[in-house]
């Protein structure tokens, strides 16, 4: 018995463990959750691995609503097969996005974010468990240093947003940056950026912090974060590159793939989405947000087959009263049966956000009885189930990559509505790449996506001719992530490699 102990004891040091340190945000924490499923699994015929998800301690209080983490504090929880961890990126109580100080953010989290995961490193030397290759996602690359200031050998960073995207950054600091910025300076959304390798692009496909031009901006700190992420992926003499495992397949973004790999090594591995492996009922409730019940899925039930528009604009999106108002009216003239993620935290003050719950309740009420059409409205659901129901027909989204992803993987088609970051860019490969959906056009001068608007998408994004393009593209997904499929070998083949210790 004691023999059998000291052996798996002995098998377990010798696994690889992977460590996967987020930014404490839905859009990156979901991702890195369905990565470190896929890492186990993938490992799982070869020895196996260990995989630990490092949050900031605020999120890792949510997301374990018992925790007594504090700073520095040692407590890792196990689930699913993954580990949690705590470090401190200075804001334990939380970093408010709508009033936050970005640059303040960002030095804290360098300060305090470098100590406190030092000292969990060495803490899973301690255990017997010594981090093999250190994984991070983006706005975080200091975790390269000090990863490797502690013997980690590998490191990578979690590329969560398209390659596109990366694409778009990568030759902005490597020569195209003149041509960002005339097309800047045009205050043109329409005017064309060359970027190599890319088709022509419009200025507003392109990632929003790249139009960042004065120091005044509150996203200015950003780009020495970007540059920073792509100088590492260069490598030089001192130091060995950093991977970019991103969570895109080849055959969705051949282009950009086409114009990173002679510089960077990029792994694809995406969709990273355990459902497709494991089915929806291993998935894990610890959200940043309270899940509703499951009423919504038992509505969902009662609705025809692809009639529901499902709307949500992600974890942070901000939405004014005007915005909910064309929405709900859109709604409601259009008698199709909506299901819509509204939270409180999604309206910009508490006054508007008492009206807007007003104007909900009223949506709701008037239409929700009404076998044409009816509306739920939800404050956080699980959108994975939501987009693999079988009665959700379109998905109104600010396509968020998670989101994106997700929509494509289950097949539903896309009306886009972009905010800001890499959304517009999702946003042209939805509509422009792969034709799973429609861009609505925002009203020039406050961005609201009006009424008239919002009704002609819904009707491009159910015709058939895109819902069987969606189709295809589910299928698509579906294969480069199976047992065999690109996605799988390449993932295979990195766990192998973090294995036998080869860089
Ligand atoms: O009720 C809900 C609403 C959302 N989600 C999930 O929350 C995640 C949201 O991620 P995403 O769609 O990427 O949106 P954001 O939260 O807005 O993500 C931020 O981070 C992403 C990754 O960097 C970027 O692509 C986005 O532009 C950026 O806004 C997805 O996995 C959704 O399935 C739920 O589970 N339930």
């Amino acid at each position: 018995m004691e023999l059998q102990e000291d052996k798996r004891a002995a098998d377990e040091e010798s696994q690889p463990h992977f460590l996967i340190v987020t930014y404490p945000a839905q859009g990156h924490i979901t991702p890195a959750r369905h990565l470190a499923r896929r890492l186990v699994r993938a490992a799982a015929g070869a020895g196996g691995a260990r995989v630990t998800i490092c949050t900031p301690v605020s999120a890792f209080r949510k997301m374990f609503a018992d925790a007594t983490s504090a700073v520095g504090g040692d407590e890792i929880r196990e689930e699913g097969g993954v580990a949690y961890a705590a470090y401190s990126d200075g804001y334990d109580g939380g970093f408010d996005r709508t009033a936050g100080d970005y640059a303040h953010y960002m030095s804290q989290v360098r300060l305090e974010g470098a100590r406190t995961l030092s000292g969990l490193l060495r803490r899973l030397g301690d255990r017997g468990h010594p981090v093999t290759c250190a994984v991070y996602t983006l706005l975080m690359p200091w975790v390269a240093g000090v990863a490797r200031a502690y013997g980690v050998a590998v490191v990578a960073v979690f590329w969560i947003q398209p390659v596109t995207a990366l694409a778009a950054y990568y030759h902005y600091f490597r020569g195209s940056r003149e041509a960002v910025m005339v097309a800047a300076a045009s205050r043109d959304p329409n005017a064309e950026v060359c970027i190599p390798g890319l088709p022509p692009l419009r200025f507003r496909d392109l990632p929003s912090f790249l139009a960042v031009t004065s120091d005044d901006d509150p996203f200015a700190c950003l780009i020495p974060e970007f540059r920073e992420l792509i100088d590492a992926l260069d490598g030089d003499s001192e130091k060995p590159p950093t991977y970019v495992v991103a969570n895109t397949f080849d055959a969705m973004e051949p282009d950009a793939l086409a114009s990173l790999r002679p510089h960077v090594e990029v792994v694809t591995v995406g969709p990273v989405l355990s459902f497709l492996h494991d089915g929806h009922d291993g998935n894990s409730p610890n959200d940043l947000f309270d899940h509703d019940g499951e009423g919504y899925l038992h509505w969902l039930d009662t609705k025809p087959a692809k009639s529901v528009v499902y709307i949500s604009f992600g974890s942070t999106s901000v939405m004014s009263k005007t915005q909910v108002a064309e929405i709900a009216e859109a709604m409601s003239q259009s008698n199709r049966p909506f299901l819509w993620v509204l939270r409180k935290d999604n309206c910009r003050d508490k006054d508007e956000g008492d009206a807007i719950k007003g104007l909900l309740a009223t949506a709701s009420a008037a239409t929700y009885d009404d076998d044409a059409g009816g509306g739920m409205v939800v404050e956080w659901c699980d959108q994975a189930r939501v987009l693999s129901h079988p009665s959700v027909g379109c998905f109104v989204t600010h396509c968020g990559w998670n989101s994106t992803l997700e929509s494509v993987a289950c097949g539903v088609p896309i009306v886009a509505a972009p905010q800001y970051s890499d959304q517009g860019t999702n946003a042209w490969l939805v509509e422009r790449a792969l034709g799973v959906g429609v861009r609505a056009a925002a009203r020039a001068e406050d961005g609201v996506l009006e009424t008239g608007e919002l009704r002609r998408c819904v009707e491009i994004a159910t015709s058939e001719a895109v819902t069987s393009r969606a189709a295809s593209w589910k299928e698509e997904a579906r294969v480069a992530v199976a047992d065999g499929g690109g996605s799988d070998r390449s993932l295979m083949e990195f766990v192998r490699r973090i294995a036998r210790g080869s860089t």
